[in-house]
């Protein structure tokens, strides 16, 4: 299939709906309108989750089925795409749509920017998206699979900050960013690509990716391409104020900062060097107990998706 453009001819007769109801915003009217606006399109089927880990085993199944859904559409937040992708790891059965039904929706930003989903689901099916194979990670430490990325530090901390407000959609990260900004101490830390020590000392956050937000709205990554085959990785050390740190996120001008790092490679060492656990996440799950690293490497074009080719350069396939 690779170097063949989608322009044209149908986009596939099967499609699959997976929607995590307990998502951020994947009210049921949500998931409803979705699976309406493919059926004009194509056969359509609605799975909706009823737990962890449903939406990969769901995913997985159908992928590997004799006639698998040409398109596989995941409605929810990152955690629910990194479920689906995890199931689809590796396929070139389906290709796979991500619409925004959680909180900061990272990944579907990434793909599509700011376009309403109704413009994505039109592009798809009129011949206007892009197929792209998208780079993914496994996480050495639990053999999970990345999709948009894995950070240690503040902004694993914040997900705690997260769970205490009330408030929904993308302010939640807003205020809690915030909060665990203000709390945060650096951790002592060492990260190393390809097997380079890129930065050693005092950490307020080593982001992997992926993607280039975090949170929606966080351009931690502002040079990370999603498929040149690489992961890209940014340290913002103790010699940046932590209060300063939202707000030089928000437009990527921390890369211009004395005390910020950024590599490029295909595995990516974050490490604690003082024998303490690792805070971090990945994909907006919180891991604080687990190991004293995140080691990724690059899984390159594991995933085909569908995306707005302006937004998310690379060769068609
Ligand atoms: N039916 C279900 N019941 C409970 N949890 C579920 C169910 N289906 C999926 N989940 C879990 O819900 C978690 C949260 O979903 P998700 O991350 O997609 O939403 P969000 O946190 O609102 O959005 P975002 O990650 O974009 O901020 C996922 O990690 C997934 O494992």
């Amino acid at each position: 299939m690779r170097g063949e453009r989608a322009m044209g001819g149908p986009v596939t007769d099967q499609v699959l709906v997976i929607a995590n109801p307990t998502a951020g915003t994947a009210k049921a009217e949500l998931v409803a309108a979705i699976r309406d606006a493919c059926a004009a399109h194509a056969e359509t089927s609605l799975h909706v989750t009823t737990a962890r880990g449903d939406a990969t085993e769901t995913a997985r199944r159908a992928v590997a089925a004799r006639t698998p859904p040409g398109l596989v559409v995941v409605v929810g937040g990152d955690g629910t795409v990194r479920e689906v992708v995890e199931g689809m790891i590796d396929t070139t059965s389906s290709t796979l749509l991500v619409l925004p039904g959680g909180t900061g929706n990272s990944v579907y930003r990434m793909l599509w920017g700011d376009r309403p989903w109704q413009e994505a689901v039109r592009a798809v099916f009129g011949g206007q998206a892009a197929r792209r194979r998208l780079d993914l990670a496994r996480l050495a430490e639990t053999g999970a699979v990345v999709c948009l990325g894995a950070c240690s530090g503040v902004v694993a901390e914040a997900l705690e900050f997260a769970r205490r407000t009330p408030i929904t959609g993308r302010g939640r990260y807003t205020k809690a960013f915030a909060d665990a900004c203000a709390a945060h101490k650096p951790y002592p830390g060492r990260v190393s690509v390809d097997g380079k020590v890129l930065y050693e000392g005092d950490t307020v956050l080593a982001n992997v990716g992926g993607g280039r937000y975090r949170g929606g709205q966080y351009l931690l990554l502002p040079m990370s391409e999603l498929t040149d085959g690489l992961l890209d990785v940014c340290v913002i050390s103790g010699q940046v104020d932590p209060l300063r740190v939202p707000d030089l996120i928000r437009t990527g001008a921390h890369l211009g900062e004395p005390g910020v790092y950024y590599g490029r490679g295909s595995r990516v060492e974050v490490e604690r060097t003082d024998g303490a656990n690792l805070v971090f996440e990945h994909d907006g799950e919180l891991h604080a107990d687990t190991a004293g690293s995140m080691t990724l490497r690059v899984a390159p074009g594991a995933l085909p998706v569908w995306a707005d080719a302006a937004v998310a350069a690379g060769p068609d396939w």
